[in-house]
């Protein structure tokens, strides 16, 4: 089983898939599934997007550089919003981000972030890399590696890494493992080069999975052979 976990979730895994906002129904969900894996000890760092409010690319009238910061204050919206649900639900978490000053939201310190998982809480990383031009893949990469987790997982909405798009092509073979160096090359569009990348140089495990399929999230942690793995 893995002991420290950082896990990605996309912005749809409030909204439902291909959705805008908040659902209940997705929210309650998570809460489930995430309640599962936090009665077992382990430190939990979540990273959010914010594809249920706002990616940049989206914004067609925006500069890039204006349209990201919207973004990543949307991953602050999404935090905020799951601390709340969190904690209505019994869940004790922090949100933490270097990019906004708020009453609910603390500084990015590694103290204190240890400090808080020893105290059993999940911490929220919010406001993506802090800066425009990058993804919460690549932020959740970062902070994997700086919480020192030992899996970076990756829940989103298909069941691992294909040859190809499988949402696009129904020949599409899945891998069970695949390497950074492979993922690189073949330009899988799963989660960016980037994070394949900084994961690479920092030998950290990614595990993608399929959110949407009830105890999946349960499964990776304890180590369970789902989705794929990609490492060297
Ligand atoms: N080779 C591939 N293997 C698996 N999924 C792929 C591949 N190429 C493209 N995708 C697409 O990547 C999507 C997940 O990436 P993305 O939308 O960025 O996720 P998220 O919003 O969870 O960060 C899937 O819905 C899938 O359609
Ligand atoms: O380091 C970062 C992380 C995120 N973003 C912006 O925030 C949006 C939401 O993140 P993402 O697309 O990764 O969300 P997801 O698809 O996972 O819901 C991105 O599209 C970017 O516009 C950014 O500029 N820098």
């Amino acid at each position: 089983m893995y002991k420290r976990v950082l896990l990605k979730l996309s912005g749809e895994a409030l909204s439902g898939e291909g959705g805008k906002g908040f659902s209940e129904k997705t929210l309650t969900y998570l809460v489930n599934e995430v309640k599962k894996i936090h009665q077992l000890n382990i430190k939990l760092g979540i990273v959010v997007g914010a594809g249920n409010i706002f990616r940049g690319k989206e914004l067609k009238d925006f500069r890039i550089q204006m349209a990201d910061q919207l973004g990543m204050l949307g991953t602050v919206i999404n935090s905020l919003y799951l601390k709340n649900v969190f904690e209505s639900n019994g869940l004790k978490s922090v949100v933490v981000s270097p990019i906004v000053n708020l009453p609910s939201v603390m500084p990015l310190k590694y103290d204190f972030i240890e400090q808080c998982f020893e105290a059993g809480y999940i911490v929220l990383f919010a406001g993506g890399t802090s800066n425009p031009l990058f993804t919460t893949d690549t932020a959740s990469a970062l902070r994997a590696i700086e919480m020192n987790a030992d899996i970076l997982v990756k829940a989103t909405k298909v069941d691992g890494i294909y040859d190809k798009d499988p949402k696009l092509f129904e020949d599409a073979k899945k891998y069970d493992n695949i390497t950074y160096e492979q993922a690189i090359k073949e330009q899988i569009k799963v989660m960016d080069t980037e994070a394949f990348s900084i994961c690479e140089k920092n030998n950290l495990s990614i595990l993608i999975i399929n959110f949407f399929e009830e105890g999946n999230l349960l499964k990776a942690v304890e180590g369970e052979n789902i989705g794929t793995k990609v490492n060297h």
